[in-house]
């Protein structure tokens, strides 16, 4: 079983629901980011997205945007980070790593490396599941095909402004999860979450059956706790991806404790 599914069946059966860091592959360097997943699963992480830098970021707002081009700047390449997620799994560096893990890439990476091969990649190294925000729904078929001959899980995006017809196109073609965007936008931490989250996702959820995690500008326990009761799963990422540039004179250990500890601190809050 694909493990995203394995995952959200076991958490449906108990009434819990996912937290799902995103981590910037190679900031500070892909040592770390191996370091960071692992730490992360151990704090109580569900799944990890893992971003593939990008020069041309897509929704992706300062923060995220600057860790990709820290990232670039010190020549990361795709088959590396492959490598290094296959070392998780094949448990280099500490206990074989099982929990699901997707990738984050525009479609223009998945194009420039050819999409079978950035496929049969990916599976080879224990990825479950694609995140790919600029594939519109419409383009969407083609590749949809090509993840499922391989059992990996194609996760599109719904946002405040997707009109109705097209989110329900997207719930159907979706598999995995559907990424839900709390706020139209960039992604970014934000103080305040539209209250209206609940009536879209009810809405949503009329639709279809897949989980449903929401993202961007999730960044405090509290975020957490308010919005649990309304989703499958819930996605973080500037506000681990900015504390990877905090440079705190500890090196790399202090940073993997430090956001660690944080990561820990949102999974304490959701409901157990
Ligand atoms: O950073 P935020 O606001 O916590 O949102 C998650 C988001 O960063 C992550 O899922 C993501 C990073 N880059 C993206 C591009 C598009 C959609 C989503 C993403």
């Amino acid at each position: 079983m694909n493990r995203i599914d394995a995952l959200f069946a076991r958490l449906r059966s108990e009434d819990r629901r996912a937290l799902m860091p995103f981590l910037t592959a190679g900031d500070p360097d892909l040592e770390t980011t191996s370091a960071l997943i692992r730490e992360a699963f151990r704090r109580g992480a569900h799944m990890i997205e893992v971003g593939i830098p990008y020069s041309d970021p897509i929704a992706d707002g300062p923060v995220i945007a600057a860790s990709y081009q820290r990232a670039l700047d010190r020549g990361i390449r795709l088959g590396p980070i492959f490598d290094a997620i296959g070392s998780l799994r094949g448990g280099e560096g500490g206990p074989a790593v099982d929990g699901p893990m997707v990738t984050m890439s525009s479609y223009a990476i998945i194009l420039r490396r050819g999409p079978r091969r950035y496929l049969d990649e990916a599976k080879a190294a224990g990825v479950d599941g694609l995140i790919v925000p600029d594939l519109p729904v419409e383009e969407a078929g083609p590749l949809a095909e090509l993840v499922a001959e391989r059992d990996l899980r194609l996760i599109q995006l719904i946002t405040p402004r997707t009109p109705r017809d097209r989110a329900a196109a997207i719930a159907r073609t979706t598999t995995g999860f559907i990424y839900y965007v709390s706020v139209a936008g960039i992604t970014g931490e934000r103080t305040e979450l539209p209250t209206d989250l609940a009536d879209a996702v009810g809405w949503l959820r009329s639709q279809t059956d897949l989980p449903i995690c929401i993202g961007f500008g999730i960044s405090r326990p509290e975020h957490i706790r308010a919005l649990a009761p309304v989703a499958d799963g819930l996605i973080v990422g500037s506000a681990i991806v900015r504390r990877l540039d905090d440079g705190d004179g500890q090196g790399r250990e202090g940073l993997v404790d430090r956001i660690g500890a944080f990561i820990g601190e949102l999974a304490g809050a959701l409901p157990s």
